[in-house]
């Protein structure tokens, strides 16, 4: 049998960690953060207010990708955190994990000022608030074409977690 990793995305501050971390303690499976998964230089670049380009994002994808592929081995589900904002990384990833695992996923969104005002609290955090313009730039949210593959979005508003990962495990059922 072959296992689903679900992917937990949206842009900086949205919560996918929150929800991500939640939605495996509910499922009781492992969580993998994909901000860990970055090169030091993406981490340095966005420390110092810069936003990641494509191209500083495709071998941090393949990279967190082959991982999921060996945390999930043979177990039935995996949770993996990843801000996944453009439709071609979507696309991408599928590819890197092709028929090895089933893919699920979820983009988180908010409006901008939640979402800021959320980052502005969140101080010790490398990713300051000024980057979220460009995060809102990159997002491409999934439309009803990803859902044929299993992407789907969710809207966050001020709903509380439980609410957000009663609504993660409702699209993964779909
Ligand atoms: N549903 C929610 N309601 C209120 N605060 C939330 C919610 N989800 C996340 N947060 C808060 O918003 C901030 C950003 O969440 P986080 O999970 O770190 O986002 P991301 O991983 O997408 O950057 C954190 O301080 C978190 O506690
Ligand atoms: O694609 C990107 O630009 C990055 O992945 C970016 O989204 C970042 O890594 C995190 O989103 C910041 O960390 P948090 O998600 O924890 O805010």
């Amino acid at each position: 049998m072959t296992g689903s990793i679900i992917f937990v995305g949206g842009p900086s501050g949205t919560g996918k960690s929150t929800i991500a971390s939640e939605l495996a303690k509910v499922i009781n499976c492992l969580f993998l953060e994909g901000d860990q998964y970055h090169p030091q230089a993406n981490i340095e670049k966005m420390s110092e207010g810069i936003p990641l380009t494509d191209e500083d994002r495709w071998s941090w994808l393949n990279t967190l990708c082959l991982e999921a592929v060996k945390k999930i081995g043979q177990k039935e589900y995996l949770i993996v955190s990843c801000s996944m904002l453009k439709k071609k990384y979507r696309e991408y990833m599928r590819e890197v994990i092709g028929d090895r695992a089933r893919v699920l996923m979820i983009v988180l969104y908010n409006d901008y000022d939640t979402i800021y005002n959320r980052m502005l609290k969140r101080s010790s955090h490398f990713m300051k608030a000024d980057m979220l313009k460009s995060q809102f730039d990159d997002l491409e949210l999934p439309d009803d074409s990803e859902s044929k593959v299993g992407t789907y979005r969710i809207f966050c508003g001020s709903k509380t977690t439980d609410e957000i990962v009663k609504e993660v495990v409702k699209s993964c059922h779909n």
